[in-house]
């Protein structure tokens, strides 16, 4: 890994920098296609940042802006700020001390941390590590040989990330099977040492990052790849279960978000997956006035994709985001940095945010509303 020797300051530079690192590492293009890329035409993927800068400020002045305040809670727990760190697989392509190293970086200031199923490092590592944040845990839903729900296995990782003390399951509801991406697809990102490295399959062999395309011939007992029948029944099989709250990661759609409330969700994650999914879903911040419209304040929203800036951490807030939670920034700060480039990108969104608060004239999060959004004329707006 490379000095960075550049000053990084936001975002973009951080972007630059981890391109321009692994671009010097052996299999680095490949781990920085699989980490950037895009469905299809990656429209989506650019859609995401393009459309929270469609989005323009109209501030008020002369409040008094001397004291400011990110506390949130989420699913009860406080937090420092409302931004979060995305699940995201095999950190350890990015870092030497993986996953370790970005909960790490999220743990200084506080910030909540989403371990995936596909990460490097085993859910049980990342709880005992005696790192002092908000955890939850990732799950996908996966199949057995015989293409039924891998239900056992399930179980199991859902019980172990309630015993090692994770405080809430994100079920990724968007991926019934994988979209079209290029590195899975052509099987590349398997030639990548580590990316198969997936510790919380555990006793079970572990699909490869590729398996819901090459199929397998495992044994009846392990998960073979994702598993594309799962509905709305899995949350109240998950109940009988655990009783962490249950977050559903991947929701576009107002009439999804409703079934999600009359199915118990305790938290609506409104995601196109950072556009690896469909390419041409909308982006989720157009999606959140719709369904905050109809669920009201009856579930806990957050949203995740194109989140650049503590300007794009504010808007989202106008809109009825309770907190939201970067994915790509991540990577880019642990390859830059390791915990302390995690740390560093956390601190740049919450600096920024900080400053949008106070030009904007708001002193805490219950004060940010969508009356902070201009409404252009020119344009047709959900707002
Ligand atoms: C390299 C990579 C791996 C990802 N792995 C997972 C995963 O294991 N589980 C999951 O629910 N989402 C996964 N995601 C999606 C993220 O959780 C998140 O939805 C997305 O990255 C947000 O967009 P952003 O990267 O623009 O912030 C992954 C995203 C990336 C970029
Ligand atoms: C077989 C599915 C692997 C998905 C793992 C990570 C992920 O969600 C991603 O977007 O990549």
């Amino acid at each position: 890994m490379g000095p960075v020797t550049k000053k990084l300051t936001c975002l973009k530079d951080y972007e630059e920098a981890a391109r321009e690192i692994l671009s010097r590492r052996p299999h680095g293009p490949l781990i920085w296609q699989y980490y950037s890329q895009g469905a299809g035409d990656q429209r989506s993927l650019k859609e995401n940042e393009d459309a929270f800068k469609r989005l323009q400020f109209l501030p008020r002045i002369l409040v008094d802006v001397s004291k400011r305040d990110q506390r949130t809670t989420l699913q009860g727990q406080l937090v420092p700020s409302p931004i979060g760190i995305a699940p995201s697989s095999v950190h350890k392509m990015a870092h030497p001390m993986g996953e370790l190293a970005t909960v790490k970086g999220a743990a200084k200031h506080g910030h909540c941390l989403v371990l995936s199923t596909y990460a490097n490092t085993s859910l049980e590592d990342i709880a005992s590590s005696s790192i002092d944040c908000l955890k939850w845990f990732q799950l996908y839903i996966m199949n057995d040989a015989n293409s039924n729900i891998a239900r056992g296995f399930a179980s199991d990782l859902i019980k172990r990330a309630e015993a090692a003390g994770y405080k809430a399951l994100v079920l990724t509801v968007d991926l019934p099977v994988l979209g079209n991406r290029r590195v899975e697809r052509e099987g590349d990102i398997d030639n990548v040492p580590l990316a198969n490295d997936l510790p919380n399959f555990a006793k079970v062999k572990s699909p490869t990052l590729s398996a819901s395309l090459i199929g397998s011939e495992e044994s009846a007992s392990s998960p073979t790849g994702l598993n594309p029948s799962v509905t709305w029944d899995i949350i109240s099989w998950m109940k009988t279960i655990t009783r962490l709250p249950i977050i559903l990661k991947g929701i576009l759609h107002p009439e999804d978000a409703k079934l999600a409330v009359k199915h118990g969700a305790s938290g609506i994650w409104i995601s196109n997956h950072g556009g690896r999914q469909l390419d041409s879903l909308l982006a989720p911040i157009d999606a959140l006035p719709g369904i905050k419209e109809a669920v009201k304040d009856d579930i806990e929203l957050y949203l995740d994709g194109g989140v650049r800036s503590g300007s794009d951490v504010v808007k989202a807030i106008a809109l009825g985001a309770r907190a939201v939670f970067v994915g790509r920034p991540a990577l880019w700060g642990l390859i830059c940095g390791g915990e302390d480039g995690v740390a560093n990108v956390l601190k740049i969104l919450r600096d920024e945010m900080d400053t949008a608060m106070a030009l904007l004239g708001y002193t805490s999060l219950e004060e940010i509303t969508k009356d902070c959004l201009f409404r252009n004329p020119m344009f047709k707006s959900n707002l």
